[in-house]
């Protein structure tokens, strides 16, 4: 593996953890920083500041990470590497601007698109990056990170998985540093897979938690959920052994059971009585399982894949279920073997 610096690496999109992770690597000095943030004033406030208060209060920029907006055309221009650091939502348009560019290109999104309707069910990264920019060499730097201990320096471990080596190696050697360690790996489907449906499955353990239904109760939920989540991750063209790493059961683990996921904290707060409105309204960032839920269900349907656990928080979401409804529905099923 190369591991040449990147001069330049530009992010585009300054919530928490494009603000995050822009701090870690501007800190380690691998390479040059550039934060895009879309509202030119939020911009000149972090700038001022040389803090993100919005997204990321707390948490001091180094002196020479760059706080950008206005057009992001002309830095891209001048990157050797882009992030796409928006939610899940912004990635297609972002990607369709980036279309013909030579140099390489990620996001840090876990999702899947927001299902238009049930004859369209939403994709995965790479598969709209396929669809909109199939010239330009991507990947998906993901793995078990809140950004808040990312950007205090807390030691942490992603992955950076992409079909191109340069991508790759782009990424390691902007973001891998003494208290960040980034592992590559060519299984995008796998890598992207596990971050999208830990969201949804760390929604159910909140509300397992915000239910005080027990510890058992809890490791039951990530146990089958790791189960349904490589059905789907296999069904999809990935491989069994990646829902065993930090994409996989690392990111299902620290989701589920930390209280920094903005997922939980939605499964806790309907498990109080709020309503999915009012939960979402409360956290001031993105939760993605909100919006992935429902692809997932439907991909794995169209697949034949089993995912109750799924299932049962699209019902939840979708208010067809009460919270102890939700939990009876799962606890009902037929007995079954264990395995996948
Ligand atoms: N926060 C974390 O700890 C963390 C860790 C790993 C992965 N992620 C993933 O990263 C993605 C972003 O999460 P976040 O925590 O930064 O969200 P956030 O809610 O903190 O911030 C989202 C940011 O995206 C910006 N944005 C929205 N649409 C945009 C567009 N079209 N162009 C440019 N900017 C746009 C918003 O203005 C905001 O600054 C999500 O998919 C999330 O699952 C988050
Ligand atoms: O806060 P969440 O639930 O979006 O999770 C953040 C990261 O994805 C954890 O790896």
């Amino acid at each position: 593996m190369g591991f040449a610096s990147p001069s330049h690496t530009v992010v585009l999109g300054a919530g928490a953890w494009g603000t995050a992770l822009a701090i870690s690597a501007a800190r380690h000095g691998s390479t040059r920083v550039s934060l895009w943030a879309r509202d030119p004033a939020q911009a000149i406030a972090i700038d001022r500041e040389r803090e993100n208060r919005r997204y990321l209060s707390g948490l001091a920029l180094p002196e020479d990470l760059r706080v950008v907006s206005g057009e992001a055309a002309p830095w891209v221009a001048e990157a050797n590497l882009v992030i796409v650091a928006t939610p899940m939502a912004a990635l297609r348009g972002w990607l369709s601007e980036l279309r013909g560019l030579t140099v390489p290109v990620a996001w840090l999104c876990k999702g899947f698109e927001r299902a238009a309707s049930p004859d369209e069910p939403g994709l995965l990264g790479h598969e709209i990056a396929a669809a909109v920019a199939p010239d330009v060499s991507t990947g998906v730097l993901s793995g078990p990170s809140f950004a808040q201990e990312v950007a205090r320096g807390q030691p942490t471990a992603l992955v950076a998985a992409s079909a191109h080596a340069e991508v790759r190696d782009a990424l390691v050697s902007a973001f891998h540093g003494p208290t960040l360690r980034v592992y590559a790996n060519d299984d995008v489907a796998g890598v992207e897979v596990g971050g999208a449906v830990k969201n949804v499955l760390a929604i159910a353990t909140g509300l397992c938690d915000g239910l005080n239904l027990g510890l058992n109760a809890r490791a039951a939920l990530i146990t089958r959920g790791l189960a349904e989540m490589t059905r789907l991750g296999l069904a999809l063209g990935a491989r069994a052994e990646t829902f065993m790493g930090l994409s996989g059961l690392g990111d299902l683990v620290l989701t589920a059971t930390g209280d920094l996921s903005r997922n939980r904290q939605v499964g806790r707060l309907l498990a109080k009585g709020q309503t999915l409105d009012e939960a979402v309204a409360s956290l001031g960032h993105v939760a993605e399982g909100v919006y992935s839920a429902r692809t997932v269900a439907q991909r794995a349907s169209r697949l034949g894949v089993d995912m109750p656990i799924t299932d049962a928080v699209v019902e939840l979401l979708e208010g067809r279920l009460r919270p102890d409804e939700a939990v009876a529905a799962l606890m009902g099923r037929d007995p079954k073997t264990e395995g996948l």
